[in-house]
Protein backbone atom coordinates (compact mmCIF):
# COMPACT_ATOMS: atom_id res chain seq x y z
CA UNK A 1 0.00 0.00 0.00
CA UNK A 2 2.81 2.44 1.13
CA UNK A 3 5.33 0.75 -0.77
CA UNK A 4 6.18 3.64 -3.33
CA UNK A 5 7.07 5.98 -0.36
CA UNK A 6 10.68 7.11 -0.06
CA UNK A 7 12.22 7.60 3.48
CA UNK A 8 13.76 11.03 3.71
CA UNK A 9 15.17 12.39 6.94
CA UNK A 10 12.77 15.34 6.88
CA UNK A 11 9.99 13.04 6.88
CA UNK A 12 11.41 11.23 9.62
CA UNK A 13 12.21 14.44 11.47
CA UNK A 14 8.21 15.58 10.78
CA UNK A 15 6.56 12.33 12.41
CA UNK A 16 9.69 13.02 15.08
CA UNK A 17 8.17 16.28 16.11
CA UNK A 18 4.64 15.20 15.77
CA UNK A 19 5.46 12.32 18.13
CA UNK A 20 6.67 14.55 21.00
CA UNK A 21 3.69 16.75 20.40
CA UNK A 22 1.91 13.91 20.96
CA UNK A 23 3.64 12.63 23.84
CA UNK A 24 3.87 16.27 25.75
CA UNK A 25 0.39 16.67 25.21
CA UNK A 26 -0.32 13.12 27.06
CA UNK A 27 1.97 13.88 29.91
CA UNK A 28 0.46 17.80 30.00
CA UNK A 29 -3.09 16.06 30.67
CA UNK A 30 -1.88 13.70 33.39
CA UNK A 31 -0.06 16.80 35.22
CA UNK A 32 -0.38 16.11 38.90
CA UNK A 33 -1.24 19.66 39.73
CA UNK A 34 -3.62 19.88 36.43
CA UNK A 35 -5.36 16.66 37.49
CA UNK A 36 -6.17 17.77 41.57
CA UNK A 37 -7.80 20.96 39.76
CA UNK A 38 -9.58 19.11 37.17
CA UNK A 39 -11.44 17.01 39.80
CA UNK A 40 -11.47 19.28 42.89
CA UNK A 41 -13.60 22.24 43.01
CA UNK A 42 -14.30 24.47 46.34
CA UNK A 43 -17.32 27.13 46.55
CA UNK A 44 -17.05 28.26 50.44
CA UNK A 45 -17.24 25.88 52.53
CA UNK A 46 -18.44 23.16 49.92
CA UNK A 47 -15.75 21.11 48.58
CA UNK A 48 -16.76 18.76 45.14
CA UNK A 49 -14.40 15.81 44.68
CA UNK A 50 -15.92 14.44 41.46
CA UNK A 51 -18.94 12.96 42.53
CA UNK A 52 -19.11 13.85 46.37
CA UNK A 53 -19.47 17.00 48.45
CA UNK A 54 -17.86 17.67 51.63
CA UNK A 55 -19.00 20.15 54.14
CA UNK A 56 -15.78 22.18 55.42
CA UNK A 57 -17.70 23.66 57.87
CA UNK A 58 -18.51 20.60 59.84
CA UNK A 59 -15.10 19.50 60.00
CA UNK A 60 -12.84 20.61 62.85
CA UNK A 61 -9.22 19.98 61.47
CA UNK A 62 -8.02 18.81 58.37
CA UNK A 63 -4.58 16.79 58.18
CA UNK A 64 -3.25 16.26 54.88
CA UNK A 65 -0.35 12.92 54.58
CA UNK A 66 1.16 11.49 51.32
CA UNK A 67 3.75 9.57 49.65
CA UNK A 68 5.18 9.28 46.01
CA UNK A 69 7.12 11.16 43.68
CA UNK A 70 4.55 13.26 42.31
CA UNK A 71 3.21 14.06 45.62
CA UNK A 72 4.43 17.59 46.28
CA UNK A 73 3.18 18.78 43.19
CA UNK A 74 -0.09 16.89 43.93
CA UNK A 75 0.28 18.58 47.60
CA UNK A 76 0.59 22.49 46.26
CA UNK A 77 -2.35 21.84 43.92
CA UNK A 78 -4.28 21.23 47.20
CA UNK A 79 -2.69 24.09 48.98
CA UNK A 80 -4.21 26.20 46.60
CA UNK A 81 -7.64 24.90 47.46
CA UNK A 82 -7.33 24.27 51.12
CA UNK A 83 -4.11 26.00 52.87
CA UNK A 84 -6.27 28.42 54.99
CA UNK A 85 -7.80 25.12 56.49
CA UNK A 86 -5.27 22.80 56.49
CA UNK A 87 -4.06 22.17 60.48
CA UNK A 88 -1.14 19.34 59.92
CA UNK A 89 0.18 17.85 57.04
CA UNK A 90 3.40 15.78 56.11
CA UNK A 91 4.14 14.22 52.68
CA UNK A 92 7.35 11.90 52.03
CA UNK A 93 8.78 12.10 48.25
CA UNK A 94 11.89 10.87 46.41
CA UNK A 95 15.30 12.64 46.92
CA UNK A 96 15.05 16.29 44.97
CA UNK A 97 11.20 15.76 44.27
CA UNK A 98 10.26 18.75 46.56
CA UNK A 99 8.54 21.87 46.04
CA UNK A 100 8.12 24.66 48.57
CA UNK A 101 5.05 24.33 50.26
CA UNK A 102 3.66 27.00 52.56
CA UNK A 103 1.43 24.05 55.17
CA UNK A 104 2.58 20.96 54.49
CA UNK A 105 6.17 19.47 55.87
CA UNK A 106 8.31 17.82 53.34
CA UNK A 107 10.42 14.41 54.45
CA UNK A 108 12.70 13.56 51.50
CA UNK A 109 13.42 9.52 51.35
CA UNK A 110 14.57 6.76 49.37
CA UNK A 111 13.63 5.42 46.38
CA UNK A 112 13.33 2.69 44.78
CA UNK A 113 14.77 0.53 48.37
CA UNK A 114 13.63 2.67 51.11
CA UNK A 115 15.63 4.21 54.02
CA UNK A 116 15.86 5.70 57.39
CA UNK A 117 14.12 8.82 56.66
CA UNK A 118 10.95 7.58 55.03
CA UNK A 119 10.51 5.48 57.93
CA UNK A 120 10.35 8.44 59.97
CA UNK A 121 8.15 9.78 57.51
CA UNK A 122 5.73 7.12 57.79
CA UNK A 123 6.08 6.58 61.79
CA UNK A 124 5.28 10.78 61.70
CA UNK A 125 2.12 10.24 59.56
CA UNK A 126 0.79 7.31 61.49
CA UNK A 127 0.85 9.00 64.12
CA UNK A 128 -0.21 12.13 63.10
CA UNK A 129 -3.40 10.18 61.61
CA UNK A 130 -4.32 7.93 64.84
CA UNK A 131 -4.70 11.29 66.45
CA UNK A 132 -8.05 12.19 64.28
CA UNK A 133 -11.39 12.16 65.51
CA UNK A 134 -14.60 11.58 63.83
CA UNK A 135 -15.38 15.59 62.99
CA UNK A 136 -11.37 15.23 61.40
CA UNK A 137 -10.36 15.23 57.12
CA UNK A 138 -7.98 13.51 56.71
CA UNK A 139 -6.72 13.88 53.14
CA UNK A 140 -4.58 11.68 51.79
CA UNK A 141 -2.31 12.03 48.27
CA UNK A 142 -0.94 8.95 46.81
CA UNK A 143 1.87 8.61 43.54
CA UNK A 144 4.40 6.03 42.32
CA UNK A 145 6.90 5.72 44.23
CA UNK A 146 4.37 5.28 47.34
CA UNK A 147 5.40 2.08 48.51
CA UNK A 148 9.13 2.41 48.88
CA UNK A 149 8.51 6.21 50.82
CA UNK A 150 6.64 4.86 53.25
CA UNK A 151 8.17 2.25 54.75
CA UNK A 152 7.05 0.77 58.01
CA UNK A 153 8.12 -2.71 58.72
CA UNK A 154 5.74 -4.95 61.22
CA UNK A 155 7.40 -5.21 64.56
CA UNK A 156 9.13 -8.55 63.85
CA UNK A 157 11.55 -7.43 60.93
CA UNK A 158 13.94 -4.56 60.75
CA UNK A 159 13.61 -1.77 58.67
CA UNK A 160 16.97 -3.62 56.85
CA UNK A 161 15.91 -6.95 56.53
CA UNK A 162 12.83 -4.91 54.40
CA UNK A 163 14.89 -3.67 52.10
CA UNK A 164 16.85 -6.49 51.66
CA UNK A 165 13.42 -8.08 50.96
CA UNK A 166 12.31 -5.28 48.50
CA UNK A 167 15.62 -5.65 46.75
CA UNK A 168 15.27 -9.36 45.70
CA UNK A 169 11.13 -8.53 44.78
CA UNK A 170 12.30 -5.55 42.64
CA UNK A 171 15.31 -7.82 40.92
CA UNK A 172 13.25 -11.35 40.65
CA UNK A 173 10.78 -10.46 37.37
CA UNK A 174 7.52 -10.16 39.48
CA UNK A 175 4.66 -7.77 38.74
CA UNK A 176 4.01 -4.59 40.86
CA UNK A 177 0.84 -6.40 42.14
CA UNK A 178 3.03 -9.32 43.29
CA UNK A 179 5.70 -7.29 44.72
CA UNK A 180 3.11 -5.29 46.47
CA UNK A 181 0.86 -8.16 48.20
CA UNK A 182 4.35 -8.87 50.12
CA UNK A 183 4.90 -4.99 50.83
CA UNK A 184 1.48 -5.07 52.11
CA UNK A 185 1.83 -7.97 54.49
CA UNK A 186 4.77 -6.53 55.73
CA UNK A 187 3.90 -3.20 56.66
CA UNK A 188 1.87 -1.65 59.40
CA UNK A 189 0.99 1.26 57.34
CA UNK A 190 0.25 -0.09 53.78
CA UNK A 191 -3.27 -2.49 52.93
CA UNK A 192 -5.53 -0.26 53.92
CA UNK A 193 -3.67 0.03 57.47
CA UNK A 194 -3.15 3.65 56.95
CA UNK A 195 -7.09 4.34 56.64
CA UNK A 196 -7.37 2.46 59.66
CA UNK A 197 -5.66 3.89 62.06
CA UNK A 198 -7.44 7.04 61.06
CA UNK A 199 -10.79 5.67 61.49
CA UNK A 200 -13.12 6.87 62.37
CA UNK A 201 -12.00 10.30 60.55
CA UNK A 202 -13.63 10.81 57.13
CA UNK A 203 -10.29 9.96 54.64
CA UNK A 204 -10.30 11.69 51.30
CA UNK A 205 -7.25 9.98 48.88
CA UNK A 206 -6.41 10.89 45.55
CA UNK A 207 -4.09 8.93 43.70
CA UNK A 208 -2.39 8.94 40.75
CA UNK A 209 -1.96 5.69 39.26
CA UNK A 210 1.20 4.08 38.05
CA UNK A 211 -0.21 0.53 37.77
CA UNK A 212 -1.21 -1.48 35.15
CA UNK A 213 -5.78 -1.83 36.05
CA UNK A 214 -5.36 1.72 38.04
CA UNK A 215 -6.57 -0.60 41.30
CA UNK A 216 -6.27 1.47 44.72
CA UNK A 217 -4.89 -1.43 46.70
CA UNK A 218 -1.83 -1.41 44.23
CA UNK A 219 -0.84 2.04 43.54
CA UNK A 220 1.99 2.45 46.35
CA UNK A 221 0.42 -0.90 48.10
CA UNK A 222 -3.11 1.28 48.62
CA UNK A 223 -2.47 2.37 52.86
CA UNK A 224 -6.65 3.74 52.57
CA UNK A 225 -7.56 0.62 50.31
CA UNK A 226 -9.15 -3.01 51.25
CA UNK A 227 -6.32 -5.31 50.67
CA UNK A 228 -7.30 -7.94 48.10
CA UNK A 229 -4.36 -10.24 48.78
CA UNK A 230 -3.58 -12.60 51.54
CA UNK A 231 -0.65 -13.88 53.32
CA UNK A 232 -1.74 -17.32 51.32
CA UNK A 233 -1.17 -15.24 47.66
CA UNK A 234 2.76 -14.02 49.25
CA UNK A 235 3.73 -17.44 49.94
CA UNK A 236 2.83 -18.44 46.37
CA UNK A 237 4.85 -15.77 45.13
CA UNK A 238 7.70 -16.16 47.11
CA UNK A 239 7.25 -20.12 46.02
CA UNK A 240 7.02 -18.91 41.93
CA UNK A 241 10.13 -16.62 41.83
CA UNK A 242 12.14 -19.11 43.60
CA UNK A 243 12.44 -16.58 46.82
CA UNK A 244 12.41 -18.47 49.87
CA UNK A 245 16.25 -18.60 50.07
CA UNK A 246 16.92 -15.28 49.25
CA UNK A 247 14.31 -13.35 51.70
CA UNK A 248 15.82 -12.47 55.42
CA UNK A 249 14.58 -15.71 57.84
CA UNK A 250 12.46 -12.81 59.65
CA UNK A 251 10.38 -12.37 56.56
CA UNK A 252 9.99 -15.73 55.77
CA UNK A 253 8.72 -16.27 58.79
CA UNK A 254 6.25 -13.44 59.32
CA UNK A 255 4.62 -14.63 55.93
CA UNK A 256 4.22 -18.55 57.14
CA UNK A 257 3.26 -17.34 60.61
CA UNK A 258 0.11 -14.94 58.99
CA UNK A 259 -0.82 -17.77 56.27
CA UNK A 260 -1.16 -19.92 59.39
CA UNK A 261 -3.47 -17.59 61.07
CA UNK A 262 -0.52 -16.23 63.84
CA UNK A 263 -0.74 -12.57 62.65
CA UNK A 264 -3.40 -10.31 61.58
CA UNK A 265 -4.54 -10.49 57.80
CA UNK A 266 -4.52 -6.87 56.08
CA UNK A 267 -7.79 -5.25 55.86
CA UNK A 268 -10.26 -6.80 53.82
CA UNK A 269 -13.75 -4.86 52.24
CA UNK A 270 -15.57 -7.19 54.09
CA UNK A 271 -13.44 -7.49 57.38
CA UNK A 272 -13.95 -4.25 58.53
CA UNK A 273 -15.53 -0.69 57.67
CA UNK A 274 -14.85 1.64 55.03
CA UNK A 275 -18.10 4.13 54.61
CA UNK A 276 -14.95 6.86 56.11
CA UNK A 277 -12.98 5.87 53.03
CA UNK A 278 -13.52 8.02 49.76
CA UNK A 279 -10.49 6.90 47.48
CA UNK A 280 -10.52 8.39 43.72
CA UNK A 281 -8.21 7.95 40.73
CA UNK A 282 -7.18 11.83 39.56
CA UNK A 283 -4.90 10.85 36.43
CA UNK A 284 -3.76 7.52 34.80
CA UNK A 285 -2.42 6.29 31.94
CA UNK A 286 -5.83 5.84 30.32
CA UNK A 287 -5.80 10.11 30.42
CA UNK A 288 -2.87 10.15 29.31
CA UNK A 289 -3.67 7.82 26.42
CA UNK A 290 -7.36 10.09 25.46
CA UNK A 291 -5.20 13.32 25.30
CA UNK A 292 -2.51 11.43 22.88
CA UNK A 293 -5.39 10.34 20.62
CA UNK A 294 -6.57 13.49 20.61
CA UNK A 295 -3.54 15.66 19.49
CA UNK A 296 -2.75 12.84 17.09
CA UNK A 297 -5.82 13.57 15.45
CA UNK A 298 -5.58 17.15 15.40
CA UNK A 299 -2.13 16.41 13.49
CA UNK A 300 -4.28 14.41 11.07
CA UNK A 301 -3.52 11.17 12.29
CA UNK A 302 -6.29 8.35 13.04
CA UNK A 303 -5.68 7.41 16.32
CA UNK A 304 -5.68 3.92 17.57
CA UNK A 305 -5.57 2.94 21.14
CA UNK A 306 -4.40 -0.17 21.64
CA UNK A 307 -4.71 -0.97 24.84
CA UNK A 308 -3.15 1.04 28.64
CA UNK A 309 -3.14 -2.25 29.82
CA UNK A 310 0.34 -3.25 28.02
CA UNK A 311 2.46 -5.73 30.22
CA UNK A 312 4.92 -8.53 28.69
CA UNK A 313 8.22 -9.34 27.64
CA UNK A 314 9.31 -5.68 26.37
CA UNK A 315 11.23 -6.87 22.97
CA UNK A 316 8.29 -9.39 22.40
CA UNK A 317 5.64 -6.77 22.81
CA UNK A 318 7.62 -4.06 20.82
CA UNK A 319 7.68 -6.77 17.88
CA UNK A 320 3.69 -7.52 17.95
CA UNK A 321 3.96 -2.99 17.71
CA UNK A 322 5.81 -2.96 14.83
CA UNK A 323 3.80 -6.14 13.01
CA UNK A 324 0.42 -3.68 13.83
CA UNK A 325 2.20 -0.76 12.68
CA UNK A 326 3.20 -3.07 9.11
CA UNK A 327 -0.45 -4.36 9.08
CA UNK A 328 -0.96 -0.49 8.75
CA UNK A 329 1.05 0.92 6.21
CA UNK A 330 0.66 -2.70 4.06
CA UNK A 331 -2.96 -3.57 4.26
CA UNK A 332 -4.92 -0.32 5.80
CA UNK A 333 -5.78 -2.79 8.11
CA UNK A 334 -7.63 -2.03 11.00
CA UNK A 335 -7.54 1.74 9.44
CA UNK A 336 -5.80 3.00 6.68
CA UNK A 337 -3.06 5.50 7.20
CA UNK A 338 -1.93 8.05 8.59
CA UNK A 339 -2.50 6.34 11.62
CA UNK A 340 -1.16 7.06 15.07
CA UNK A 341 -1.04 3.71 16.81
CA UNK A 342 -0.93 4.29 20.91
CA UNK A 343 -0.39 2.28 23.78
CA UNK A 344 0.62 2.52 27.78
CA UNK A 345 1.48 0.38 30.28
CA UNK A 346 4.72 -1.11 31.99
CA UNK A 347 6.41 -3.79 30.23
CA UNK A 348 9.12 -5.80 31.70
CA UNK A 349 12.82 -6.01 30.28
CA UNK A 350 14.86 -9.38 30.93
CA UNK A 351 18.19 -7.79 31.43
CA UNK A 352 20.63 -9.94 29.70
CA UNK A 353 23.85 -8.01 30.05
CA UNK A 354 25.50 -4.84 31.32
CA UNK A 355 24.71 -2.14 29.45
CA UNK A 356 22.82 1.08 29.78
CA UNK A 357 19.06 1.29 29.06
CA UNK A 358 15.46 1.72 30.16
CA UNK A 359 12.51 -0.46 29.19
CA UNK A 360 11.26 2.15 26.74
CA UNK A 361 14.79 2.44 24.60
CA UNK A 362 14.83 -1.26 24.77
CA UNK A 363 11.43 -1.21 23.34
CA UNK A 364 12.42 1.31 20.93
CA UNK A 365 15.65 -0.71 19.51
CA UNK A 366 13.41 -4.13 19.38
CA UNK A 367 10.96 -2.43 17.11
CA UNK A 368 13.62 -1.06 15.17
CA UNK A 369 15.15 -4.12 14.46
CA UNK A 370 11.51 -5.34 13.02
CA UNK A 371 10.99 -2.60 10.81
CA UNK A 372 14.14 -2.38 8.93
CA UNK A 373 12.31 -2.74 5.04
CA UNK A 374 9.22 -0.80 6.40
CA UNK A 375 7.78 2.32 4.64
CA UNK A 376 7.93 5.40 6.69
CA UNK A 377 6.77 5.23 10.40
CA UNK A 378 8.12 6.85 13.68
CA UNK A 379 7.58 4.88 17.01
CA UNK A 380 8.33 7.07 20.30
CA UNK A 381 8.69 5.19 23.46
CA UNK A 382 9.48 6.94 26.51
CA UNK A 383 8.00 6.99 30.36
CA UNK A 384 5.86 9.72 31.54
CA UNK A 385 8.13 10.16 34.74
CA UNK A 386 10.99 11.32 32.25
CA UNK A 387 13.48 8.83 32.84
CA UNK A 388 14.40 5.36 31.42
CA UNK A 389 15.86 3.26 33.38
CA UNK A 390 19.02 4.95 35.36
CA UNK A 391 19.44 7.08 32.05
CA UNK A 392 19.12 10.98 31.78
CA UNK A 393 16.51 10.05 29.01
CA UNK A 394 12.74 9.15 29.10
CA UNK A 395 12.89 7.11 25.74
CA UNK A 396 13.87 6.74 22.08
CA UNK A 397 12.69 7.07 18.92
CA UNK A 398 12.94 4.33 16.62
CA UNK A 399 12.51 4.17 12.42
CA UNK A 400 13.15 2.02 9.78
CA UNK A 401 16.65 3.29 8.88
CA UNK A 402 17.78 3.44 12.76
CA UNK A 403 19.53 -0.24 12.27
CA UNK A 404 20.98 1.29 8.91
CA UNK A 405 22.48 4.38 10.92
CA UNK A 406 23.59 2.16 13.66
CA UNK A 407 25.96 0.44 11.13
CA UNK A 408 27.05 3.02 9.47
CA UNK A 409 28.52 4.72 12.71
CA UNK A 410 29.93 1.21 13.65
CA UNK A 411 26.93 0.10 15.98
CA UNK A 412 25.90 -3.47 15.92
CA UNK A 413 22.02 -3.23 16.54
CA UNK A 414 21.44 -6.87 17.26
CA UNK A 415 24.02 -6.74 19.76
CA UNK A 416 23.34 -3.33 21.62
CA UNK A 417 20.07 -5.58 22.34
CA UNK A 418 21.39 -8.57 23.16
CA UNK A 419 23.63 -6.63 25.91
CA UNK A 420 20.88 -4.31 27.23
CA UNK A 421 22.54 -1.95 25.92
CA UNK A 422 20.12 0.86 24.18
CA UNK A 423 21.17 3.79 25.80
CA UNK A 424 24.66 4.48 23.79
CA UNK A 425 23.33 3.58 20.47
CA UNK A 426 20.03 6.26 19.95
CA UNK A 427 22.36 8.45 21.97
CA UNK A 428 24.99 8.19 19.42
CA UNK A 429 22.10 8.87 16.20
CA UNK A 430 20.17 11.70 18.51
CA UNK A 431 17.52 9.75 18.97
CA UNK A 432 16.83 9.68 22.65
CA UNK A 433 13.98 11.72 24.06
CA UNK A 434 15.08 14.22 27.13
CA UNK A 435 12.59 15.66 29.01
CA UNK A 436 14.32 16.18 32.71
CA UNK A 437 12.02 14.79 35.47
CA UNK A 438 8.23 16.02 34.33
CA UNK A 439 6.76 15.67 38.14
CA UNK A 440 3.92 12.91 36.74
CA UNK A 441 4.28 9.45 36.58
CA UNK A 442 1.51 7.13 34.69
CA UNK A 443 3.60 4.54 33.23
CA UNK A 444 5.33 4.40 29.51
CA UNK A 445 3.76 5.70 26.46
CA UNK A 446 3.90 4.30 22.90
CA UNK A 447 3.65 6.30 19.74
CA UNK A 448 3.63 5.02 16.51
CA UNK A 449 2.88 7.17 13.65
CA UNK A 450 2.21 5.72 9.68
CA UNK A 451 2.03 8.89 7.40
CA UNK A 452 -0.23 8.24 4.42
CA UNK A 453 1.35 7.19 1.58
CA UNK A 454 1.93 10.55 0.07
CA UNK A 455 4.26 10.86 3.13
CA UNK A 456 2.00 13.34 4.71
CA UNK A 457 -0.86 12.93 7.67
CA UNK A 458 -3.82 14.74 7.11
CA UNK A 459 -3.24 18.01 7.78
O1 LIG B 1 5.05 2.66 44.83
C1 LIG B 1 4.60 1.68 44.25
O2 LIG B 1 4.13 0.71 44.82
C2 LIG B 1 4.60 1.65 42.75
O3 LIG B 1 5.07 2.83 42.20
C3 LIG B 1 3.20 1.36 42.27
O4 LIG B 1 2.33 2.36 42.64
Amino acid sequence: MNSAMTITDALIDRLKRDAELVFRAALAAVDPAQAIARCCRRQGDQLHIQDRDFDLSRIRRVLLVGAGKATAAMARAVECLLGDRIDQGLISVKYGHTLHLAHIDTMEAGHPLPDANGMQAAQRILAMVQQARSDDLVIVLISGGGSALLPLPVQTVTLAQKVAATDQLLRCGATIHEINALRKHLSAIKGGRLAQAAAPASIITLMLSDVVGDQPDVIASGPTAPDGSTYGDCLDIVRRYDLGARLPSSVREHLAAGAAGRREETPKVNTHAWDHVYNRIVAGNGMALQAAAQTARGLGYRPLVLTSRLEGETRTVARVHAAIARQVTDTGEPAPPPVCILSGGETTVVVKGEGRGGRNQEFALAAALAMTDAPAMVLLAAGTDGSDGPTDAAGAFADPTTVRRAAQAGMDARRHLMDSDAYPLFDRLGDLLRTGPTGTNVMDLNIFLCPAAHGGSRR
